[in-house]
């Protein structure tokens, strides 16, 4: 069985399923797995040609081993994956020499969320049928994490989901995958706040642990370990389409909460040849600032056309300090408790060569993001969204003389964020005919203050767990 540790070494280790129900580690850490798995370069040249749901489940099964079957993760991922679109569910297109784009967008939601969501919450449920359990998820979300997750949870009996979004800085698409549900268990909170004060919402949730055990809190941000894990996958499929393990490739990642690209390390880890992951940010460039200078500093949010992205607490990015201290869990708490007290910490030397050895990082500010997106459109007759279009510019910028493939990560359909796409290249790109409808239903919101006690007050209200008196 793989065992989990946290980033802060102060929580109980815990096993995959327990990870999954947790969320944020009790300490206030994240959890990682105690050992990498590894896969055999042969294991992962069978990736190939192979059906995505397959490799699913050749990649994930080390992290469950010995809690979840794999004919149950196997049923699952087939699930999960058949809501996609695509036959290929995260196709991968060829867009100039050696350059790549990886369409992450072809799931209900049009986003790369779905990706994780579909399967976590098929494993969440059976995992809380097996308990007999009940849950009550909060997501925090700048727009695509909570419309996964409503999709991805709406209607099951043993889940509660709030969504907390901050009030007038997401798409109308985005907000409306949130709030038109008529779920009985969905509740949408639009938070009069950025996306940093709801995901610090949401963890002061989870270190409040007399709130946290009553209502049995969970979460499916990128602080759940099953998401990470589950995003993992695409960087085999990917890479192995491109000729790995035989190849070493790039990767290009529109990053916010630097989950999705900690996802790609994580392959790294297990045995993929990548050279850089490289992280590209729009004008909240808190990650390139750091990589620069070797100090992580918050800034104040700016809004922008990727919204999604409009983050400066960048949560992964501590599992990334474990990595890079040697996993020293004391350092890691130092680091986070000046982050605390004075919204930035500076990383020791041998921290920031270990972290620069492994990612590159750049930025595209509004100008460069719109000139991307009509160059999409006029070069190839691609509408790309507004967060891809970042990674094109970073990627035009670093990496197009690569002799390395580089394959961009394409975070979301054009038709989320209809305006931003029309203003820069005056095409304005439409929903798939299967979410007709979508603009007119009524909507169900409601509006509240960054106020820890008020939400928490709001989340008691809806957990049918906290009704039932289930201990998380
Ligand atoms: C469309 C889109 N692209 C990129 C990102 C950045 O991903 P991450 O937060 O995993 O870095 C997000 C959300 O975070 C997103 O919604
Ligand atoms: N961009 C995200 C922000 C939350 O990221 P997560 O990967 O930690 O869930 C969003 O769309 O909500």
């Amino acid at each position: 069985m793989t065992r989990y540790i946290s980033t802060r070494g102060e929580a109980p280790v815990l096993g995959f399923c327990d990870v999954m129900l947790t969320g944020l580690a009790r300490d206030g850490g994240l959890y990682v797995p105690e050992v990498w798995p590894e896969l055999s370069q042969a294991t992962i040249a069978s990736f190939f040609g192979r059906p995505y749901w397959e490799v699913a489940v050749d990649v994930i099964k080390p992290f469950a081993a010995g809690e979840i079957s794999d004919a149950d993760l196997g049923r699952m991922a087939n699930e999960a994956y058949a809501t996609f679109r695509h036959p290929a569910v995260v196709p991968l297109d060829q867009i100039g020499p050696n350059q790549f784009l990886l369409e992450l967008f072809h799931g209900p939601t049009l986003a790369f969320k779905d990706v994780a969501m579909q399967l976590i919450s098929r494993l969440m449920d059976h995992v809380l049928a097996k308990r007999n359990q009940r849950t009550t998820i909060v997501v925090a979300t700048s727009g695509d994490t909570g419309g996964a997750a409503v999709d991805a949870f709406a209607g099951l009996d043993n889940v509660d989901l709030v969504v907390l979004f901050p009030n007038g800085r997401i798409s109308d698409v985005q907000r409306r995958m949130m709030t038109t549900t008529g779920a009985s268990n969905v509740h949408a909170l639009a938070i009069e706040g950025t996306f940093d004060d709801c995901q610090a919402l949401l963890k002061a949730m989870f270190n409040h642990h007399g709130f946290r055990d009553a209502v049995s809190l969970s979460g499916v941000n990128s602080i759940n370990w099953a998401r990470i894990v589950a995003q993992v996958v695409y960087y085999f499929t990917s890479a192995t389409a491109l000729g790995a393990p035989a190849r070493t490739v790039d990767f290009t990642v529109p990053t916010g909460n630097f989950g999705d690209i900690f996802a790609g390390y994580v392959a790294k880890k297990m045995g993929l040849p990548v050279r850089w992951l490289r992280i590209a940010s729009n004008v909240n460039d808190i990650l390139p600032r750091t990589l620069k200078t070797g100090i992580y500093e918050v800034r104040e949010v700016h809004a922008s056309a990727s919204p999604s992205m409009d983050i400066q607490v960048s949560s992964n990015f501590e599992r990334l300090l474990f990595e890079a201290s040697r996993r020293d869990a004391d350092s890691v708490r130092r680091l986070m408790a000046s982050l605390k007290q004075s919204g930035r910490f500076v990383l020791p030397d041998a921290m920031l060569a270990a972290i620069r050895e492994e990612f590159d990082a750049g930025r595209a500010d509004e100008t460069e993001t719109s000139a991307a997106i009509r160059a999409a459109w006029r070069e190839a007759g691609d509408l790309v969204d507004p967060h891809t279009a970042v990674a094109l510019a970073v990627a035009d910028r670093d990496a197009s003389d690569s002799k390395i493939p580089n394959i961009v990560l394409s975070t979301a359909h054009p038709a989320k964020f209809p305006d931003a796409v029309e203003a820069a290249c005056g095409v304005r790109p439409q929903l798939p005919a299967w979410l007709d409808g979508l603009m007119t239903k009524s909507e169900h919101i409601t509006v509240m203050k960054n106020d820890s006690a008020e939400v928490e007050r709001f989340v008691r209200s809806v957990s049918r767990a906290a009704k039932q008196g289930v201990a998380g």
